[in-house]
């Protein structure tokens, strides 16, 4: 089939190249033309595992380009994918939709007639009416257009996998319109054959499953982040309280990993996003306990600059600090809203020297955050430092021996915002060892 993907960053272009690998002919389709360049190459323009692979495999093949027209992207398709960013509005929680409004509003008079639009970005719930409204208004007089909504589950450093092996695919339509779900299928028969679960709904059910996974993915971490807070205050381990209930099957172990919190480009914005929809729509006392699902992790944040300031004898100013991890989380080089450099950020605020490491963000760090230093290894940056800071929880961090680190630091502290380094292993190599929400 003949399918483009509008809007080709982290969901985008990993899309795309899925869609190739199950065989379609595809069109990628980008505002930014860096983007494009780089992918026409074949190149990834971020770290993902597994797709500078596809993407060299499928535009070699000439299955899968890019371009910044859409009218390429609509005069080749009759099934058009958006992956279009959907960021947070500055100075609210509101989503921004304009860059979708955008692009649905150019699309529209250039659709060829009976195409299909499948969202694929995260909307809060009503977006897919007012879409259809600027199809009404915008598209051919005449021409009809369908429009679903197939909310995106995948997770940055599994994108490919998860896209190609989704353990679940929503799909929301218009009342009675058989015909998209068709086309649907038909787009997915390799997946929904190899027995991954479509469930199709209402437009606006498949606009609320996807808020409501973040929401309910966000509530874990912080439900398990607020016990550490209790630990804290009674010299009990929030560790081995994972533990104790992850066991329960009712409870499991996923999204339990306790410490710095979480961050992103999407829980922390949907979190928000998606309790402001609610707010609006009048269901105040229904999400008012997400307000503190946020207000737990932005603490984590607070706990940890503090628990530095405590660790350096009450005040940072002039302490040379080391960080280890610059990512929101291992195995991406992505830095949006990244609780690792927002505790690093704020330390450098109150004074303390901060020298940063990761394996593969640390060019978007610099860019993002030019005031911090940058080591191109964790030992160079542990160098005469006072402390060191584990915030982001890259698996080499946690396989670093312990003892050969302390022959460069001037003072063996340090803290494990991330619950995953060896405890003991790090005492018994002579270091002073704080982790969150334990003893
Ligand atoms: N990143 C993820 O893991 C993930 C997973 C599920 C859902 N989502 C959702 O998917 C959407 C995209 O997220 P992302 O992380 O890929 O963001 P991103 O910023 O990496 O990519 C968005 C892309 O849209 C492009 N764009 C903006 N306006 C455009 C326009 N008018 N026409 C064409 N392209 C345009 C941008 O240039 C950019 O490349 C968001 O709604 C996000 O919440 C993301
Ligand atoms: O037990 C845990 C699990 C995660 N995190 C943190 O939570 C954040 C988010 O992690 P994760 O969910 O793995 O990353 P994302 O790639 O942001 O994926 C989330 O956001 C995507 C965009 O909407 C969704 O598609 C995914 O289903 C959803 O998991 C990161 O900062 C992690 O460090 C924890 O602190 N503890």
């Amino acid at each position: 089939m003949k399918i483009s993907v509008i809007g080709t960053g982290y969901l985008g272009a990993t899309h795309a190249a899925a869609m190739a690998e199950l065989g379609h002919q595809v069109l990628g389709m980008d505002t930014d033309t860096h983007k494009v360049e780089a992918l026409n190459k074949g190149q990834a323009p971020f770290v993902e595992r597994g797709l500078d692979d596809l993407l060299a495999k499928h535009t070699t093949a000439r299955t899968l380009r890019f371009t910044a027209s859409y009218a390429e992207a609509a005069e080749f398709a009759d099934v058009h994918f958006l992956g279009i960013g959907t960021p947070q509005q500055a100075g609210s929680g509101a989503y921004d939709l304009t860059h979708l409004q955008a692009a649905v509003r150019r699309l529209a008079p250039q659709l060829r007639d009976h195409a299909l639009i499948v969202g694929k970005s995260t909307v809060p719930v009503g977006t897919t009416a007012q879409l259809r409204q600027i199809l009404t208004e915008h598209a051919r007089p005449g021409s009809n257009i369908h429009l679903a909504w197939s909310p995106e589950f995948l997770r940055e450093s599994l994108a490919v996998e998860d896209t190609l092996r989704p353990d679940r695919i929503v799909l929301g339509i218009e009342n009675g319109d058989t015909t998209s779900e068709a086309v649907f299928r038909a787009v997915y028969a390799e997946i929904l054959g190899a027995g991954s679960p479509l469930i199709v709904t209402s437009l606006s059910t498949a606009e609320l499953i996807k808020g409501a996974a973040n929401a309910f993915l966000a509530t874990k971490i912080s439900f398990i982040n607020a016990m550490a807070e209790l630990c804290e205050l009674t010299g009990a381990d929030v560790q081995q309280l994972a533990l104790g209930l992850g066991y329960d099957q009712r409870i499991g172990f996923q999204g339990m990993r306790p410490g710095l919190g979480f961050g992103g480009g999407c829980l922390p914005k949907d979190l928000l996003g998606f309790t402001h929809r609610a707010e609006e729509l009048g269901a105040d006392q229904a999400v008012s306990f997400l307000r503190q699902v946020d207000a737990i992790n932005r603490r984590r944040r607070e706990r940890t600059v503090e628990l530095a300031r405590e660790m350096l004898g009450g005040t940072v100013v002039g302490k040379r600090i080391a960080v280890w991890g610059a990512a929101f989380k291992p195995g991406t080089d992505d830095i949006r809203d990244s609780p690792a450099l927002a505790v690093a950020g704020a330390l450098h605020r109150i004074g303390a020297e901060v020298t940063v490491h990761d394996p593969a963000a640390l060019e978007n760090a610099r860019r993002a955050c030019p005031s911090l230093d940058y080591a191109d290894d964790p030992v160079s940056a542990v160098t005469g430092a006072a402390l060191l800071l584990h915030l982001t929880d890259w698996p080499q961090y946690a396989e670093t021996d312990p003892a050969e680190v302390r022959q460069h630091i001037a003072a063996p502290r340090v803290i494990d915002a991330r619950s995953a380094l060896d405890t003991d292993r790090w005492r018994r190599a002579g270091w002073t060892f704080r982790a969150l929400g334990c003893p």
